[in-house]
Order: C-alpha cells, then sequence, then structure tokens
C-alpha cells in the first residue's frame, strides 16, 4: 500500500461587512473580510502499531467531546461515485453525524475517483478550529487567536460535545469544508491534478466546497463564506445558483462524471468551458495602514429564525419600495470598499468620508429592517453601534451579514487605546436583547487578506492523532 505524505491546510474565517441580502443576488456585490481565526484540517495516513488497517478515513475534532467520525467507503455503481457510509463505533450508540465533513468527504472522494483514481487508501483527519470560532468558557484563559504561542494553549479543549459549543458566527462550516476539502484532494492527488499554490487548483476547490457546502446546508446561499475561505478578503459577486440548483445527488446515475465536469468546468462533448461566473475582485478590498476590523461577539445573541426567507418575501412584494432601498445601500457599500482601497493607497489620512459611508449603510439597513419587520438592525443594535461609534479611535460599525442580535464589526484605529476605550464602554454593557440581558465582548480576531492555504504538518505535531 503507497503511504502518503500528511499534509496540512488552514483556511480564514469570515465577516461580510456590507452587503447581507443584497449578494443573494447577482445585481449587487458583498465586502467580505477573510478573518484570521482559521481552521486547520490535518491529513495522515491512519498511524499503525501492528500493521492492522481497516478501510476507513477517521475524522476527529479533538478540541470537543466525542467527535470522532468514522467512514467507510466504497465506488457506487453506474458512476454514482464514491459513497460514504459513517461507521457505527458501537452498535448501542446513536449515529452522532456531521453533516459538512460527511458531505466533503463524499464530495471530495467522488471528484478525485473521477479525476484521477478510485483507489482511496485509509487516512487520518484531524480538525482544529481557532479558539475565537466558540466562546471561551469562563473556566478558560481568553483565547486570543494570535497571542497563544504554546502548543497546550493554542487550541482549547472546549469540555463539551461540539452542539453546546456557542458559536460567535465566523463561519465555521465554510472554512471547515473550504480546508477539508483541500487538505482530502492535497493528499490523495499528485501535484499535476491538485496544487494549492495554482490558480487553477484554487479555483476548482472553490467549486468543489461551494457544491459540498450548499449540499450539507440543504440550500443554495450566496457562497460569500466559502469564497473568502479559499480567497480571503474580496469583492463578491455570487455564481448563479442555477449551476448548483440543477446538479445530481450523490449515488444517482453518473454522478461523479457530472461532479468533474461541474468543477473542472467542461462539458462532455468538448473542452469548451461550462464556467462558473462567480465574481472575485481581491484588489477592490484594502485596509488603510492604522486601521483595523474588530468583532464583538453578544453573548445572548440569538438569531431570528427565518430572517432572510422573510426579507426576500417583503422585497419580492414591494419591488420598487425595495428596489431604492438595494440601490441606495449598493452605492454606499461599493463607496465604502473604495474609499478604504483610496485611503490605503494615499498618503492622506482623513476618515470623515468613511464615516460618512458607515452612516449611509447603518441608514439603508434600518430601512431594510423596518420596512420589511424583519430586526436586522434592531434597537438593541442601534444603540451599541451607537456607543461604540462615539469611541474616541472607532470610524464606524454596522451589524454584519445578515444582521439580527449575535454581532457587531467596527472599523477602528488599530491602537491599543483605541481597543482599551472600547473594553471599558462593553466591560459594563449591559445588552437589551430578546431574550433578557447579555454581555458583549470583543474577539481576538481581525481581517485577514490570505485565503487557504498549505501549513507545515509538523506544526501540529503533539495536537493530531497518534
Ligand atoms: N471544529 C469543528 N469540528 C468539526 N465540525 C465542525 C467544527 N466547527 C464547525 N463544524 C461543523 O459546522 C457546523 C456549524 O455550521 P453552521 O453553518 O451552523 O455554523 P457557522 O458556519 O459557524 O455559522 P455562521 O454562518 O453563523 O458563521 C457544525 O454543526 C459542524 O457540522
Ligand atoms: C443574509 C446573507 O446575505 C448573509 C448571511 O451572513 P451571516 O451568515 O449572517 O454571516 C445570506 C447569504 O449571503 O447567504
Amino acid at each position: 500500500m503507497v503511504l502518503r505524505d500528511a499534509v496540512a491546510v488552514s483556511a480564514p474565517g469570515k465577516v461580510l461587512l456590507a452587503g447581507g441580502y443584497l449578494v443573494l443576488d447577482r445585481a449587487y456585490t458583498g465586502l467580505v473580510f477573510g478573518l484570521d481565526a482559521r481552521i486547520h484540517v490535518v491529513a495522515q495516513p491512519i498511524p499503525t502499531t501492528n500493521g492492522v488497517v481497516l478501510n476507513e478515513v477517521v475524522v476527529t475534532s479533538p478540541q470537543f467531546e466525542d467527535a470522532v467520525w468514522e467512514y467507510g467507503y466504497r465506488l457506487v455503481g453506474r458512476g454514482g461515485g464514491m459513497s460514504v457510509t459513517q461507521l457505527r463505533v458501537d452498535a448501542d450508540l446513536s449515529l452522532n453525524r456531521n453533516i459538512f465533513i460527511e458531505t466533503a468527504l463524499g464530495y471530495a472522494l467522488s471528484y478525485i475517483a473521477a479525476v484521477w483514481s478510485p483507489q482511496i487508501t485509509p487516512a487520518s483527519i484531524t480538525i482544529l478550529a481557532d479558539n475565537d470560532y466558540y466562546s471561551t468558557p469562563d473556566e478558560l484563559p481568553s483565547g486570543h487567536t494570535n497571542g497563544d504561542t504554546a502548543p497546550k494553549q493554542r487550541f482549547h479543549n472546549f469540555g463539551v460535545p461540539l452542539s453546546k459549543a456557542h458559536k460567535t458566527g465566523l463561519g465555521s462550516s465554510a472554512a471547515l469544508v473550504t480546508s477539508f476539502t483541500a487538505a482530502v484532494l492535497s493528499y490523495y492527488l499528485p501535484k499535476e491534478h491538485f496544487d494549492l499554490s495554482t490558480e487553477t487548483s484554487r479555483r476548482r476547490l472553490h467549486n468543489l466546497a461551494q457544491a459540498a457546502h450548499c449540499a450539507a446546508q440543504g440550500k443554495v446561499g450566496s457562497g460569500f463564506d466559502v469564497a473568502s475561505a479559499v480567497y480571503g478578503s474580496c469583492l463578491y459577486r455570487r455564481f448563479s445558483p442555477d449551476i448548483l440548483a440543477s446538479s445530481a445527488d450523490p449515488g444517482a446515475e453518473d454522478f461523479a462524471n457530472a461532479l468533474k465536469h461541474l468543477i473542472n468546468e467542461t462539458t462532455e462533448n468538448s473542452s469548451s468551458e461550462a464556467a462558473w461566473d462567480t465574481e472575485i475582485h481581491r484588489d477592490a478590498v484594502k485596509v488603510p495602514k492604522g486601521l483595523r476590523l474588530v468583532m464583538c461577539d453578544v453573548s445572548c445573541g440569538s438569531q431570528t429564525p427565518g430572517m432572510v426567507k422573510k426579507v426576500l418575501a417583503w422585497r419580492k412584494e414591494n419591488p420598487e419600495e425595495a428596489d431604492a432601498i438595494w440601490s441606495d445601500l449598493h452605492e454606499a457599500n461599493e463607496s465604502l470598499a473604495k474609499e478604504m482601497k483610496a485611503l490605503a493607497e494615499s498618503q492622506i489620512f482623513g476618515l470623515e468620508r468613511l464615516r460618512t459611508c458607515f452612516t449611509r449603510i447603518r441608514r439603508g439597513i434600518r430601512a431594510m429592517s423596518q420596512k420589511s419587520g424583519v430586526p436586522i438592525e434592531p434597537p438593541a443594535q442601534t444603540e451599541l453601534l451607537d456607543a461604540c461609534e462615539a469611541v474616541q479611535g472607532v470610524v464606524g460599525g454596522v451589524v454584519p451579514g445578515a444582521g439580527g442580535y449575535d454581532a457587531i464589526s467596527l472599523l477602528i484605529e488599530d491602537k491599543a487605546e483605541t481597543v482599551a476605550e472600547l473594553e471599558k464602554l462593553l466591560k459594563n454593557w449591559e445588552f437589551k436583547g430578546e431574550e433578557g440581558g447579555g454581555k458583549v465582548t470583543i474577539l481576538g480576531v481581525r481581517e485577514e487578506m490570505e485565503g487557504v492555504r498549505m501549513e507545515r504538518w509538523g506544526d501540529y505535531a503533539g495536537m493530531v492523532m497518534k
């Protein structure tokens, strides 16, 4: 049996600073920042002491309890691709499924079987998430992504099952699916077929991770989170949803071949391209020197279910009113990106124009919120954002992504005094959420320009399965 070399890959989290809801429509763009909280995935041969190796892929997420998923795999007839079945560790135990891992593995192995070989050797895959993806339990030291260098503290053991961990909304599933898919492809495929340092491979990774992420979510979102996990910060225009809406299900006849063409952007009978129309403008996004992004987590934050559906339903019912808000917001969002870039590229340092952009974006979001009756920037968030914007050194703030009660993002001067002033404000802040009071904490993350990347797997020694 060929023993492959271990590989390690990481991908960043995300924040959609501007363009929530609009980015679902190809007519508009989203300003998305990668964040320096990354999800790391290490793939290696299954270590064995007695030479007995089962035909399986074992995935572990050692920061959480009961986070081991064992999968058997087999090639399905009639071109159905590689079917992945979770193995029961104990006949009496219920299956603790992880749909994102299971789907990403099935898609990646099917793609590998279609473009290269169905000979899949057993592997062990370890997932390690930077601490800020989850709120830090009180008994653990606060986990700043960059500060922790000692191997033991770098990745917290959260001491709870994944389902009990409180997510901070940084896009864990997109970063996971992206880094997991990249690790599996890099591990099994020869360099001629997949090399993360090439543009073609990154594009194929993007397509495959989008397809797997949508399949796992059971819906086709805008995909800005997977795009930023692959490419880092960018101005994003989504792919046409039809590209995925009509794709075959795993196991269905000819799934593997269809997947190969979908991902490689080829067609069956000719070499003509069947291209994805995603637009990634990395050059359009820059953070001026001396500024940084800050993310604040609202601990009582709850996402109101069905916000996206309700906003879109209101837009459909009220096209004229909605279009006016959408186009004003779009201009404001793009102006923010332009102003940040202009400032980053010039020697002038004036923040007034940036402040105006934030004011205009917030006005648009509140209009969207009030008209649709959906709490995108609800009064408790308005109060919090106003207070933060009044702090010396804070340029502006917004409710990111879909908005709601769970987070705010701020652009601030990158000075210790500004962070200290914000901390002073937030320490005693009593957030008045729908479900009572809550705390607001600054996460230890900031913007990250770089997307997915290969890591040195030796750096994770001692943290992966032995
Ligand atoms: N560290 C991890 N180990 C294994 N699986 C994980 C890990 N982190 C996230 N996941 C997978 O991702 C799922 C969470 O995805 P979900 O889309 O609900 O959150 P998110 O991407 O963090 O959300 P948001 O879009 O609000 O940022 C988990 O149920 C699990 O399947
Ligand atoms: C509302 C929406 O535009 C953004 C959702 O962002 P988030 O998951 O709240 O970070 C949905 C989407 O783009 O898929």
